[in-house]
């Protein structure tokens, strides 16, 4: 795809040690064939270039932004002050506090900057990746179908009774 095409999904992390939260949702992502980038950003760390990516994002054909830090996770929120991009935030698992600090980090944005926070983790990574794809669905009826597929074979996976 074209590097200014529509559909395509950013994922940034604030380091290396949260990508295996945040690949939860680029597996996502590729079962429901969306384009994806996976990015190493930090608002802490790397401010420059997490300013030069926000602020770029939407040139570079992003159309919705996954992003995803732990701790004194500032980066999604940071992230939202400069793009009106979706951005959707994953609060990662902190080792000292077990997330908490990441989603209270993250989800309690003043009004005006919205970052909509996912769970705590990979199932929040996921969720992400399903939500990014819901949005770019509303526009894309391919997707649509794939994404009602993918739902419904989860469905169907469900057993109705417990087994030994
Ligand atoms: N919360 C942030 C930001 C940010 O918000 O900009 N940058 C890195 N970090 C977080 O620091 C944690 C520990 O990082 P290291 O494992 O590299 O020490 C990671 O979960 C990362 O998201």
């Amino acid at each position: 795809m074209a590097a200014d095409s529509r559909g395509r999904v950013a994922i940034v992390m604030g380091s290396q040690s949260d990508w295996p939260t945040m690949k939860c949702a680029a597996e996502v992502l590729e079962e429901l064939e969306v384009e994806h980038e996976a990015r190493i950003v930090s608002a802490h760390r790397t401010p420059d270039r997490m300013s030069a990516f926000a602020k770029g994002a939407e040139g570079e054909g992003f159309d919705v932004i996954i992003a995803g830090a732990g701790g004194a996770a500032h980066l999604p929120g940071m992230i939202a002050a400069m793009t009106h991009l979706p951005v959707l935030g994953v609060p990662v698992q902190s080792k000292a506090l077990s997330g908490w600090d990441s989603l209270l980090s993250i989800v309690q944005m003043p009004g005006g900057v919205p970052v909509g926070t996912l769970a705590v983790g990979e199932a929040g990574a996921k969720n992400a990746g399903l939500m990014a794809a819901s949005i770019l669905a509303l526009s894309d009826e391919d997707l649509s179908e794939r994404l009602q597929d993918w739902r419904a074979s989860r469905t169907a996976d469900v057993g109705e009774a417990p087994v030994d």
